[in-house]
């Protein structure tokens, strides 16, 4: 069995242990997972929970039509977000603290430091805080999805340096084994590629969303970033056990380096891009080589209309060399591309930047 050892874990829950009956909650499966996340406290560990099961436990309260509407799967989340978190509440003698996101507030710089900030907090007054997607407000533009992507973000937002999936299956096999009686656990993966994902198959239960494919999603948005990603079962009671063991009851996922600076973070996974910037050689040069900010002389052209402040791509010959945010909106910085620092003002008319990217806020891809 692999071995691991961790500070601040992430640990999502899905539906199917919340809500195994397909509506209400249930402290079935609970009871160990709580068992373990108190021992973890006791041992100077920080957990944050990420958990779903709010339409499932709000199911039987409404009246659905057959596909059920959007606005009545957001009364079920609402009603049922209350019966999740005090069906938490009531394993615990210290409180618990209810975040409740959507994609929107991860790609909003103020809104994510402001998260960030939150759980820092709430964790320094020993208090649980358990993440869930915003679905009664969220719409699908708006929304992250499903909770694995959504812990895998959460743990990014945290720095934390493991994330802990509990499913209702014991980890990452060869093919899904509720359809294929040979699949075999896969115990430690190194590398997520086409292939893995070619493994996944959907959720195995009506309450679930995404199965092994979000699953694998989250590990490789997690795992790129230094976090190491679990997939245990969280129906066994045993996985606990082991888990406070230091050892790993079904696949590990290793993480790639150490973690990153949150804001690179932020900027690699959570920040949805508005246009690209097309630079030469040089500049590609100085971003990969020496660490450098992009200057307007070594754009070569602009695609797509973004603001000030908006996040880019930055791209040579084609490639993705690096995403960032402009310092310039993308009317003026097609005015000044090409152009040397000193003639920026001329151009523009205004004095400003002599930067179009700054490197702290540019990421290599
Ligand atoms: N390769 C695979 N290995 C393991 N499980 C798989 C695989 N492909 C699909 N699955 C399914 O994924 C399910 C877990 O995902 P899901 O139903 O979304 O649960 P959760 O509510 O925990 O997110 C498993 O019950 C299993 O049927
Ligand atoms: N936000 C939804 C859960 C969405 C989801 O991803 O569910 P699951 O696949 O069971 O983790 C809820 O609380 O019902």
């Amino acid at each position: 069995m692999n071995c691991f050892s961790w500070q601040r874990a992430v640990i999502k829950v899905g539906s199917a242990l919340i809500a195994p009956e397909g509506d209400q909650c249930s402290g079935r499966y609970l009871l160990e997972l709580a068992r373990f996340i108190t021992a973890s406290r006791l041992a100077g560990k920080e957990v944050i929970l990420v958990s779903s099961g709010s339409v499932a436990a709000g199911r039987s309260k409404v009246t659905v039509h057959h596909p059920a509407s959007i606005a009545e799967k957001q009364a079920m989340a609402a009603i049922g977000q209350m019966k999740m978190m005090a069906n938490w509440q009531r394993f615990f003698d210290f409180p618990c603290a209810q975040i409740l996101l959507t994609a929107d507030d991860l790609r909003d710089r103020t809104r994510y430091v402001n998260i960030k900030n939150t759980l820092r907090e709430i964790l320094k007054h020993h208090a649980l805080p358990i993440v869930n997607e915003n679905d009664t407000v969220a719409v699908n533009e708006l929304k992250v999805g499903d909770n694995d992507n959504l812990a895998a973000y959460t743990a990014l937002v945290a720095q934390a340096d493991t994330l802990i999936i509990c499913s209702d299956i014991d980890g990452l096999f060869t093919a899904d084994p509720r359809k294929n009686s040979d699949a075999k656990l896969i115990p430690k993966v190194e590398h997520i590629d086409d292939s893995i994902y070619a493994l996944a198959g959907g959720a195995g239960t009506s309450v679930g969303t995404g199965g092994m494919r979000t699953k694998i999603q989250a590990a490789q948005k997690s795992t790129q970033s230094g976090i190491q990603t679990l997939i245990v079962n969280g129906k066994k009671g045993q996985t606990f056990d082991a888990l406070l063991r230091g050892e790993v009851p079904g696949t590990l996922f290793t993480a790639n380096g150490s973690p990153k600076k949150a804001r690179r973070l932020w900027l690699s996974h959570t920040l949805t891009t508005c246009g690209v910037i097309h630079i030469d050689e040089g500049a590609k040069h100085a971003l990969t080589h020496k660490g450098a900010s992009l200057l307007p002389s070594g754009i070569k052209q602009i695609k797509g209309e973004f603001n000030q402040g908006d996040a880019v791509e930055i791209c040579c010959n084609n490639q993705v060399v690096a995403k960032g945010l402009s310092l310039y909106n993308s009317r003026d910085l097609l005015q000044i591309k090409g152009k040397k620092s000193a003639d920026i003002a001329a151009v523009l008319g205004y004095e400003s930047t002599r930067v179009a990217v700054h490197r702290d806020d540019l990421v290599l891809i």
